[in-house]
């Protein structure tokens, strides 16, 4: 049995962060360990979900990270601490948990429900009363029509928003969601996925989120670990790496087929090499901003930036014609950048809403990261295919 004692800090786990070091929980009587030697980082400010099969070790493993079971072996690192080290309801306190149904207690109200937290740390009822207000509004649920209600008294979907304004009440840095869309209709589930992501675009935290819904996980995960028997990784990666490269059978039949469309309704704008264009500031001289255009051979335009890098306009060559000085305010205004975190598909459904060719892609505080155009969509479909071929043509080699 591997010592667990050690409850140094580990400063090499930011803050936030999650880290599985050689974990293993086996229970009393059985044959296999549920979750056999699993190491897994969580970077924090991430969602990592993990994906397989039901009886594969999903559960466990998140009940280990939030010490609701102890590890046979092994180390978890949360917030740069070693979890062992750290009192279980501290711990807790640092990581909210989601389960599927929600699990809210039936005889509290909506209000007394996601003030439960606060109410345990001792806050003043004025306090919980703002806290609860404040919540309900972050998951889209009225406060006046919702705080006094019962969980009976709401559907499924409201039900579960609860259950996450619940998880956020301590604003925890660490959330730990376990199937918690699985019991929903189609319809109420992806409008909670999209205010989930809404939500981490605003909070940023460290969530570990189970599924074995694999549209579920390539929408949502910022990475994914693919999990066989026994918390395996199969493949751990972002959903492009892992729609582009998929690690042996087992996964690719875990995916199920159609990985050039999976990747054009999932992959991020972020994960596929944007086009690089010429920048220039309005300040520069026009002679300056010619000679850099001139100079790129792919094209005959540039993007002008403010002072803060974001966007402001395209500018051409034909914009540039007989001016001379700063470049000021030439040039056509780009349309709404768009996010690195939206879908190609997404990207492509801009491109024709906006009739222009391009469309810049900005980061944290729309600082300009490259652009979009239909090429740089059609390279990426391109490039999985070609990848999908020469794997099939390499496995047929191998197989005669
Ligand atoms: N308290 C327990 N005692 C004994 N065995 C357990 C216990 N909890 C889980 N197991 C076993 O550990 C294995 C992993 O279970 P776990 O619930 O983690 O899987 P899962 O991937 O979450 O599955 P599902 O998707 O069906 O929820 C299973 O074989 C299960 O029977």
């Amino acid at each position: 049995m591997r010592d667990t004692s050690d409850t140094s800090d580990t400063s090499d786990t930011p803050a936030g962060g999650i880290e599985l070091i050689n974990v293993t929980k086996r229970f009393p009587g059985q044959r296999t360990p549920a979750v056999d030697d699993i190491t897994l980082t969580v970077p924090a400010g991430e969602i990592v979900v993990l994906l397989g099969p039901s009886g594969s070790g999903k559960t466990t493993t998140m009940r280990l990270i939030n010490r609701l079971i102890e590890p046979t072996s092994g180390k978890i690192i949360v917030a740069g601490r070693d979890a062992m080290g750290l009192d279980p309801t501290e711990l807790r306190r640092h990581i909210g948990y989601v389960i599927q149904n929600a699990g809210l207690f039936p005889h509290m109200t909506v209000g007394t429900n996601v003030g439960l937290v606060p109410q345990m740390l001792g806050w003043d009822k004025k306090r919980i009363a703002e806290r609860v207000d404040e919540l309900l509004h972050l998951v889209a649920l009225d406060p006046a029509t919702y705080r006094d209600r019962y969980p009976r008294e709401l559907s499924g979907g409201q039900q579960q928003r609860v259950g996450v304004a619940r998880a956020l009440a301590a604003d925890p840095p660490a959330m730990l969601m376990d199937e918690p869309f699985g019991a929903l209709d189609p319809i109420t589930r992806e409008r909670l996925q999209d205010e989930l992501l809404q939500l981490q675009e605003e909070l940023g935290k460290t969530i570990v989120f189970v599924t074995h819904d694999v549209d579920e996980a390539l929408k949502l995960g910022d990475r994914i670990a693919i999990l066989r028997e026994g918390s395996h990784i199969a493949q751990y990666g972002t959903p492009q790496e892992i729609l582009l490269n998929p690690a042996g059978e087992y996964v690719e039949q875990f995916l199920g087929g159609g990985q050039a469309m999976k990747l054009l309704k999932f992959g991020r704008v972020a994960d596929v090499p944007l086009y690089q264009v010429p920048e220039a500031a309005p300040d520069e001289d026009a002679d300056t901003v010619r000679a850099r255009i001139e100079a790129w051979e792919d094209g005959a335009f540039g993007i002008v930036l403010d002072e803060h890098r974001r966007p402001l306009r395209w500018i051409t060559l034909e914009d540039l014609e007989g001016v001379s000085g700063p470049i000021g305010e030439r040039g056509e205004p780009t349309a709404t950048p768009i996010r690195g975190r939206i879908t190609l598909q997404q990207a492509l459904e801009a491109l024709i809403q906006i009739e222009q060719e391009w469309v810049p892609v900005v980061g944290a505080r729309g600082v300009y990261r490259g652009t979009v155009t239909l090429a740089t969509l059609q390279n990426a479909i391109k490039e999985m295919k070609d990848r999908t071929r020469s794997r099939r043509l390499e496995d047929k080699a191998a197989g005669t």
